[in-house]
């Protein structure tokens, strides 16, 4: 585990965080701007300093305030990836790598992370000639080379536009499924996260409002006010069944046996998926409907309505066998409907609404 508990005084903020994290997958850092975020990161990398308290990563003290141990950065074996690349620029890319690489590492290694992050062609170039995914990729390589124990990313998207941020994710996803490192990442993105993160921790104010696996967090009450109307959202985890003959669209097997169509032709049977099911894109009916263009139609029970004076619509927390489905209604709706805890209805959920962008690897 990498076990945190620290306090420090932040101007008016006090970042006071006890959480413990596990050593394996993406822990994602989630929070808005200005919650601790970088703070807290930074804390770990030894870049800044708690007041008090301890950090442990596995068995090893990286600060302990009563031990007075505080291991400076380049002891502590945690690769560091900031939102912008610091290379050297007076290196070229071959040179920003080496750079950090401990000795007595091999070649082959570092062919593969130069392979994983598709940079060959790219070794004898100035960073000023880079993209800033480019440069991303070599800042992630170069941090990978160190041959650390854990990786800290610091919103490592956060300053490339939307087409470099797209060039960058599959790098990221194939780090994240291909190595074995634990990696500490720090995004407001809920999109990144739903295509990287299996552990979530969110910040508020300087203090952990929530922390666990990512569908449990992503459920969560804690989570929901940090959320838009547009963002709320279930995840659901399936398998891929099977391709529609003539259609591009693929039908994803839920955990609990019902089927689902999603938007997309993926070829991999068997492959385990999470789903992003946007709350504004569910509604429900009272009796199954027949006629209908909406592909997916589940049976579900009303578990929790939840309702307040300051908004104009309503959300339900549905039941469909086990895995909880959220969709957003209008009180009118609410009222016709006569909506009850425990009402059995069905939820629609348009195939046209399930796109690339929902769909994770799980
Ligand atoms: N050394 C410092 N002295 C005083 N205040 C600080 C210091 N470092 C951070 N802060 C304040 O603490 C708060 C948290 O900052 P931090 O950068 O950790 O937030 P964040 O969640 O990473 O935000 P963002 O998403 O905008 O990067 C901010 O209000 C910031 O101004």
């Amino acid at each position: 585990m990498l076990s945190i508990n620290v306090k420090r005084q932040l101007g008016e903020t006090l970042l006071d965080v006890d959480v413990a994290l596990p050593l394996q997958g993406v822990s994602a850092v989630f929070g808005r701007s200005g919650a601790g975020k970088t703070s807290l990161v930074n804390i770990l990398g030894g870049l800044a300093t708690p007041d008090s308290g301890e950090v442990k990563l596995g068995d090893r003290w990286l600060y302990h305030s009563g031990k007075h141990i505080n291991l400076p950065p380049e002891k502590r074996n945690a690769g560091f990836v900031f939102q912008d690349a610091r290379l050297f620029p007076h290196y070229r890319v071959r040179g920003n790598l080496n750079y950090g690489r401990k000795g007595a590492k091999s070649a082959k290694q570092f062919d593969s992370i130069v392979q994983l992050l598709g940079l060959e062609h790219l070794l004898e170039r100035y960073p000023t000639s880079l993209s800033g995914g480019e440069k991303q990729r070599v800042a992630i390589g170069r941090a990978l080379l160190t041959s650390p124990e854990i990786l800290l990313m610091d919103e490592p998207l956060a300053s490339l536009d939307l087409p470099r941020k797209r060039e960058l994710l599959p790098y990221l996803q194939r780090l994240t499924r291909e190595l074995n490192l634990p990696i500490v990442y720090v995004s407001h993105s809920l999109d990144e996260i739903l295509q990287l993160a299996d552990q979530m921790l969110v910040i508020d104010k300087g203090k952990a409002v929530i922390c666990g696996p990512l569908e449990t967090v992503w459920d969560s009450a804690e989570l929901r006010p940090w959320l838009s109307q547009q963002e709320q959202s279930s995840l659901l985890l399936a398998t891929v069944a099977e391709t529609h003959p003539d259609y591009a669209m693929t039908r994803l097997q839920l955990e609990n046996g019902a089927s689902l169509w999603v938007n997309k032709t993926l070829r991999d049977r068997g492959e385990r998926i999470r789903v992003r099911v946007h709350s504004n894109q569910v509604s429900v009916c009272t009796e199954k409907p027949v006629g209908s263009s909406i592909r997916n139609v589940l049976p579900v029970t009303v578990e929790q309505i939840n309702a307040s004076d300051d908004s104009d619509y309503v959300q339900l927390r549905l039941q469909l066998s086990g895995m909880p489905l959220w969709a957003n209604i209008t009180r009118w709706s609410l009222d016709e409907l006569a909506l009850k805890p425990g009402s059995a209805m069905f939820a629609q959920i348009k195939g046209v609404s399930l796109t690339e962008a929902d769909l994770a690897h799980s």
